[in-house]
């Protein structure tokens, strides 16, 4: 926590004031780094540099994926992107099995684990592999840990950066919100450096996050693939069919949340999300079900972080500059990014 800490006060001290920014790639940034840190902690360098790749990779998949749909067959095309996209999967896979070598070696020589994820997930891996005699059929081969390692940076990055970025974005449009946010966290920390525990007692900060995710939430539909017919309320999905449950729609639902559905009301959540949705299955920004995602307390714990830090250290609003147009890439994110305009407190 303290290394993020250490991180985001470099981010935010910027030198003029007031001074005009686009806090969104700075908030990529940050999430960014905290994934990094807490997957690849102990080899934190070549963890950046697998991410950064793992960056240029979605953007140019992105890309190729856009011009696929008009022109069949683009992928396969020997073009200049998509022969980088071959060179950055190889150069990933061949610098992740090498951490994970070098990580093999050291803990069979008996070294310290670092307590990051690589180590947890090799270290389960091989206490698995031991309990079933040393089978290889058991547990995850080298390329699973590398699957697993981009599903986490996919998974929890993006989503993350956005979080912040829409709750600076509505902070800065609700003021009197964005003072009882500093209010709270200047009383939960007074002049120290925020720590875990006081993270729990911050109330407002909770309440915005939640109002946040209900309005924007970084994954807006939730898509499920029919391998099996099943038989859903009184309907039959055969195999092959796509499922998909528009998280957002039920979030703005106003039978569901009331007249007031559109409008920006952290207080609805003053007593938990149970009270907000009447028990429902109405906020659903993190999943529902066996699938939920495993980062929701990380998130919640780096959101809020990153927000103690920043209302202590600037006062912010959006700059004449900003665009307010959401648009679903992956996740749900502000078109134009998000110029704000900070000033030093
Ligand atoms: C605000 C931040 C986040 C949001 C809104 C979010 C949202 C979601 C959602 C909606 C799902 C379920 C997808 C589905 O059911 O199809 C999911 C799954 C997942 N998330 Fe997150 N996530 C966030 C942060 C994170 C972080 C920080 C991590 C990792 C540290 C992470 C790791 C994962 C993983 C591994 C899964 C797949 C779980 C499985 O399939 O069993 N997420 N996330």
């Amino acid at each position: 926590c303290s290394e993020m800490i250490n991180k985001w006060e470099k981010v935010v001290s910027v030198d003029e004031r007031p001074c005009e920014l686009d806090v969104w790639p700075y908030l990529q940034s940050l999430s960014c780094d905290a994934i990094s840190r807490t997957s690849f902690g102990s080899n934190y360098k070549e963890g950046k540099r697998i991410f950064d790749l793992i960056k240029e990779q979605t953007d140019l998949t992105f890309h190729v994926m856009l011009r696929a749909i008009i022109i069949p067959g683009y992928r396969f095309l020997p073009i200049q992107s998509n022969r980088r996209l071959k060179a950055i999967d190889k150069e990933v896979k061949a610098s992740l099995k090498a951490l994970i070598n070098k990580r093999e070696k050291a803990m069979s020589a008996g070294e310290d684990t670092k307590n990051d994820l690589l180590d947890l997930l090799l270290e389960s891996n091989l206490s698995e592999i031991k309990a079933h005699g040393n089978t290889k059929s058991v547990g995850m081969s080298s390329e699973d840990v590398v699957e697993e390692c981009k599903i986490f940076y996919f998974a929890g990055q993006e989503t993350t950066s956005v979080l912040l970025t829409w709750t600076m974005i509505l902070l800065a449009q609700y003021p009197d919100w964005q003072a009882r946010a500093r209010e709270e966290v200047v009383q939960v920390f007074g002049n120290k450096k925020p720590d875990f525990d006081g993270l729990n007692h911050l109330k407002v900060v909770t309440m915005i996050l939640y109002e946040v995710l209900r309005l924007y939430p970084p994954v807006t539909l939730l898509n499920r693939d029919v391998h099996e017919e099943i038989k859903l309320g009184n309907m039959l999905l055969p195999v092959g069919v796509q499922v998909s449950v528009p998280a957002i729609v039920l979030h703005q639902d106003p039978e569901l949340w009331g007249d007031d559905a559109f409008e920006f009301k952290p207080e609805r959540f003053a007593e938990g999300v149970a009270k907000a949705t009447k028990s429902q299955v109405s906020f659903l920004p993190f999943g529902w079900g066996p699938r939920i995602c495993i980062g929701q307390n990380f998130a919640l714990i780096e959101a809020k972080m990153a927000l103690a830090m920043v209302l202590r250290h600037y006062s912010f609003e959006l700059s004449p500059s900003y665009i307010h147009a959401p648009i679903t890439v992956v996740t749900l994110q502000p078109q134009h990014g998000a110029p704000m305009i900070l000033r030093k407190l």
